[in-house]
């Protein structure tokens, strides 16, 4: 009876296969005809053409892109659609045949929410969901869930039905590739309703390890792509990760969902032209990421306003004229009022400044018997304006800035902070302090952007006009339209996507890398993963990014690492979102067996950290197991321990989970052991063996994890506790303790 289900839904498979590669070959003619049309020398047909052979391109690799695992559910309706079929295909894209009739529904659509969230007691129109495990292109296996009493008898579908939730336990147990994989085929009902939340405001989802807050933050920033096209394609979306090793984990689960065009980026890269890979130390980071650091700022900024202390005697052609501070004072406290950023303001206090300056300089001549006249004065301003001693005169007492520059200077001049810190320990400051070539760490990213606020553009590198965007925008839309009419093809092509075409020809980017490179960009929507490590600061900068306060937030409050990391979501919140955020909760550990969770919960509870208990879906097959060093290295210990978990499972993945210093010396030794199957850091993510520090680890998951000292992760940091909790909840199967 299964068989021939099977055989069945293998049918109804192929023909959605012979569709996709019937659509495919159908874009390939259309990107072919357009690259062969011939369009001279006219400049509007050449961008027409381009716009729609980058369409066209882009939907190839949609279409293959979905290739794996295209369809993946069916829904057994209580009433026919409208063709007269009672059964509904859910898969990765939306297909229909050449009369329009659906085939396949998009996993987003809201006719495939019943696949997720049907009960038994809320069936949502329907009476079964089965689930399709697919092996290449033929189905392998089919579950069924049935919420019709009436079919159990098997009399309603000849016997058909199988029950369970097998679908979710192979995706759960199978082995970790060091990529993480979309859910769609398994995502749950708590998890869609957090996926199908609607776009504005800000959603904070707090769960503890394992509950799928990554998977449901990625989904639901490709379920407000397809729901929010029109809004989001030109803006975009950003998504925001801890570490590049995170970032490289998660990145191939959006295009598998058939979605490219999202901006990933670490909190060290939200600053167009820095880098930032490390880190300050605990004490340093916390202060700047500290809220006190806005004011700071400010404070800064306007002591870079300076009236001088005495008077100033400038030439001008051999004319020696005596300058009051009073008269700069003047200028700048009108600058000021204008309340614009620093270097735009400049340009009110130099306007102001030369002004009384000639006014000044004409009185003294007049005074000594010149005659001078309004052509006069023009000419006296502009002596003054090119003049040397005038220009060192108002560059001391109001110098245009970078960021750059404002905030090397303020760590690399001591008695300046000192200044604008009267309230702060020496030790505080000190903690600042560092030379001026020193590299930005990713603390000091957050404070150059606040910096680019209150400076403004620099004269001469103006930021990218967010105006004039918005008005190319609309004449791109304006000229896709016009091209889609003129191609005849209406309904094929949405006037969105085409005039993203055009906006790549002129930036010679996509949206993705035009928002990235631009500080001023505005994105639609925002998703922050392990948001509980962001420092107010940080918070700020986000904020700035997407003044529509748009945003998924996720994170868990007890896994807390970094030293400005946040106490609870209040408190990290209220500042920038007041509290126009709504709260959800995820409490199904997909990750971690019952046995290991147990024990991480225990000692999480013990060392008093806020976490959220989480139910684990598997009781797990393996035991933690405890090894001591005893006197051989470290390095070799955790060696051994990584032979025996091979011995177990030789294809599995592990991570190697080390305090920070000792990384460098059981990196070696394993790598000793296990040559190029191992490597540090993010470049491991693709080799069996990764030796990873806890904050490398965190959000990343494998099969099994060796855990090296876990008293001196422990001590290593004030948040230790945190770290040991983080690296416990890694494994999907087994997890070893090394002691020394
Ligand atoms: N509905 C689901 N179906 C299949 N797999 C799932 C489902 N939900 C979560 N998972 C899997 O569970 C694992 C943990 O998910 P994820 O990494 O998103 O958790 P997390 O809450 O972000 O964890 P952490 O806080 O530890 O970083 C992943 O392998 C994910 O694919």
């Amino acid at each position: 009876m299964q068989e021939s289900e099977l055989e069945r839904e293998r049918a109804v498979v192929a023909a959605l296969y012979e569709r996709l590669d019937e659509l495919r070959s159908q874009t390939e003619d259309r990107l072919d005809r357009v690259r062969r049309e011939s369009v001279g020398s006219n400049h509007q047909a050449r961008s027409e053409r381009d716009a729609f052979a980058r369409l066209y391109e882009d939907q190839l690799v949609q279409l293959r892109d979905v290739d794996s695992r295209l369809v993946f559910g069916r829904l057994l309706l209580e009433k026919p659609t409208e063709d007269g079929t009672a059964h509904r295909y859910i898969g990765r894209v939306g297909l229909r045949d050449d009369d329009q009739r659906s085939l396949l529904v998009d996993w987003r659509a809201q006719q495939a929410s019943a696949f997720y969230q049907a009960t038994a007691n809320e069936r949502m129109g329907v009476r079964a969901r089965r689930h399709l495990t697919m092996t290449g292109r033929e189905v392998s296996r089919i579950d069924d869930e049935v919420f019709d009493e009436a079919l159990l008898d098997g009399t309603a579908t000849g016997g058909e039905v199988v029950q369970g939730e097998g679908a979710l336990l192979a995706a759960l147990t199978a082995q970790r590739t060091g990529r993480m994989h979309d859910i769609v085929a398994t995502i749950q009902a708590e998890q869609d309703r957090i996926i199908r939340s609607d776009l504005r405001g800000a959603l904070v989802v707090q769960g503890g390890p394992g509950t799928g807050k990554t998977a449901v933050a990625l989904h639901r920033a490709a379920y407000l792509l397809y729901a929010n096209r029109q809004r989001l394609s030109s803006s975009g979306v950003l998504v925001v990760g801890p570490s590049t090793a995170f970032l490289r984990y998660i990145e191939a689960v959006l295009p598998s969902l058939g979605e490219t065009g999202v901006v990933m980026s670490t909190l060290g890269e939200l600053y167009p032209g820095v880098e930032a890979v490390g880190d300050d130390e605990p004490e340093a980071a916390r202060l700047k990421g500290s809220a006190q650091m806005v004011r700071l700022l400010s404070r800064a900024v306007r002591s870079r306003q300076k009236v001088p202390t005495e008077a100033q005697t400038v030439e001008i052609n051999g004319e020696h004229l005596v300058v009051e501070p009073e008269l700069i004072g003047r200028a700048i406290a009108r600058a000021q009022r204008s309340g614009k950023p620093h270097n735009l303001a400049r340009v009110s206090f130099v306007k102001q400044a030369l002004g009384e300056l000639t006014d000044k300089l004409a009185a003294q001549l007049r005074a000594s018997g010149s005659t001078v006249d309004e052509a006069d004065l023009k000419v006296l301003r502009e002596d003054l304006r090119t003049s040397y001693d005038v220009r060192v005169l108002l560059n001391t007492a109001w110098l245009p800035l970078t960021p750059e520059k404002f905030i090397q200077d303020l760590y690399a001049r001591p008695s300046w902070l000192a200044e604008l810190t009267p309230r702060w320990t020496a030790a505080q400051r000190a903690a600042l302090a560092r030379e001026r070539s020193a590299p930005f760490t990713v603390s000091d990213v957050p404070l150059l952007d606040e910096a680019a606020e209150l400076l403004g553009a620099f004269p001469g590198k103006p930021d990218a006009g967010a105006r004039e965007r918005d008005r190319q925008r609309k004449r791109d839309l304006e000229n896709a339209k016009a091209a889609i009419r003129n191609m005849g093809v209406e309904g094929l092509v949405s006037a969105e996507q085409l005039a993203n075409g055009f906006a790549e020809r002129v930036d010679h980017g996509t949206t993705a890398e035009r928002a990235a490179a631009d500080r001023t960009w505005t994105y639609g929507h925002v998703v922050v993963d392990e948001a509980q490590e962001l420092s107010a600061m940080q918070w700020r900068l986000l904020v700035r990014r997407c003044p529509m306060k748009s945003f998924t937030i996720v994170g868990d409050i007890a896994q807390v690492a970094s030293a400005s990391g946040a106490t609870s979501w209040q408190s990290a919140l209220t500042p920038s979102f007041k509290d126009a955020w709504r709260l959800e909760e995820l409490t199904v550990n997909y990750r971690t067996p019952a046995q290991i969770t147990r024990e991480a919960e225990r000692l999480a509870e013990e060392a008093g950290l806020p976490i959220t208990p989480t139910r684990a879906v598997r009781e797990g097959d393996w035991p933690i197991r405890r090894v001591a060093a005893n006197g051989s290295g470290l390095g070799e210990a955790v060696a051994e321990a990584i032979a025996v978990d091979r011995e177990i499972d030789a294809t599995g993945t592990v991570a190697v989970i080390v305090p920070t210093a000792s990384v460098a010396a059981v990196g070696a030794a394993v790598e000793r052991r296990f040559g190029g199957q191992a490597a540090r850091g993010a470049a491991g993510l693709t080799r069996p063996i990764a030796v990873l520090t806890g904050y490398e680890a965190k959000g990343l998951e494998f099969d099994a994890v060796v855990l090296a000292d876990p008293d001196a992760l422990v001590a290593e940091s004030p948040r230790g506790a945190a770290s040991l909790y983080v690296a416990m909840t890694r494994p999907t199967q087994r997890l070893t303790l090394v002691s020394r």
